[in-house]
């Protein structure tokens, strides 16, 4: 489990929800890079938090890891640790859109920050849900003020998502960020319909392709990258 940004409370959540659902022979390794961005709330932030979402994929296959999840909602990397990873690597947001086309008809997206929507819907686009995906709606909370005791964020999404189902005809939900996960299952239950948290569906996904024997195809467009010379900082990464 890749937490891209650097916030070890999110990491450790990420974690625990990943465990929640796990099988007995899956081992849930939680990890977030040691340089980026605290949290991933632009397109700047999403490009900062790359390096590091791919050193810890190729720590990742220097240990032996079988797959990997990456776990912040604009999938940041997700194709650059393809082309690391001989396992499989899912994107928390492909996980959650795919789940929720296979329980209901349309889904709407609640995210954090306006300005991420259009990275859902490019998302949304790109995975092949472009019909399926109704609508992007944000609740501008900040990332790393999901989890505050004393904050509302949790009733704040809840009304959110209503709202989306409503106002978009959707008949599930997809939750926009891995800091909801944890609201996942009281929301689902309060508001009667599939909410959808990408952390949890992606662990199941991966644990399903490693038990299909699925691993990423190393012909063509996810190969390991063609050797070269990387300076300056990038030069300390070694690709495995
Ligand atoms: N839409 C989002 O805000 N996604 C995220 N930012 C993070 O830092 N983690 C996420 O899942």
């Amino acid at each position: 489990m890749i937490n891209p940004n650097t916030a070890r409370a999110m990491t450790e959540s990420i974690g625990r929800c990943a465990r929640a659902v796990a099988g007995p022979s899956t081992a849930i390794v939680a990890v977030s890079p040691s340089m980026g961005p605290e949290s991933i709330e632009s397109h700047y932030d999403e490009a900062l938090a790359v390096p590091g979402v791919l050193a810890e994929v190729a720590a990742g296959e220097r240990a032996g890891t079988d797959g990997y999840v990456i776990a912040c909602f604009g999938d940041p990397g997700l194709d650059a640790a393809r082309e690391l990873a001989a396992g499989p690597v899912v994107g928390i947001a492909q996980a959650a859109m795919h789940a929720a086309t296979l329980v209901g008809r349309g889904f709407s997206v609640v995210t954090t920050l306006s300005r991420t929507a259009g990275r859902a819907w490019d998302l949304a686009h790109r995975y092949g849900f472009a019909a399926a995906c109704r609508g992007v709606h944000a609740c501008d909370i900040p990332v790393l003020e999901l989890d505050r005791p004393d904050g509302d964020a949790r009733e704040v999404v809840t009304r959110l998502c209503a709202e989306a189902l409503d106002a978009d005809g959707s008949d599930a939900v997809v939750l926009g960020c891995a800091g909801m996960a944890p609201f996942c299952a009281e929301i689902s239950a309060r508001l009667g319909v599939p909410v959808v948290d990408g952390v949890t569906a992606a662990t199941k996904l991966v644990e399903s392709l490693i038990c299909l024997g699925l691993r990423t195809s190393a012909r063509g467009e996810y190969a390991p990258p063609p050797p070269k010379r990387y300076s300056g900082l990038l030069g300390d990464f070694t690709i495995p």
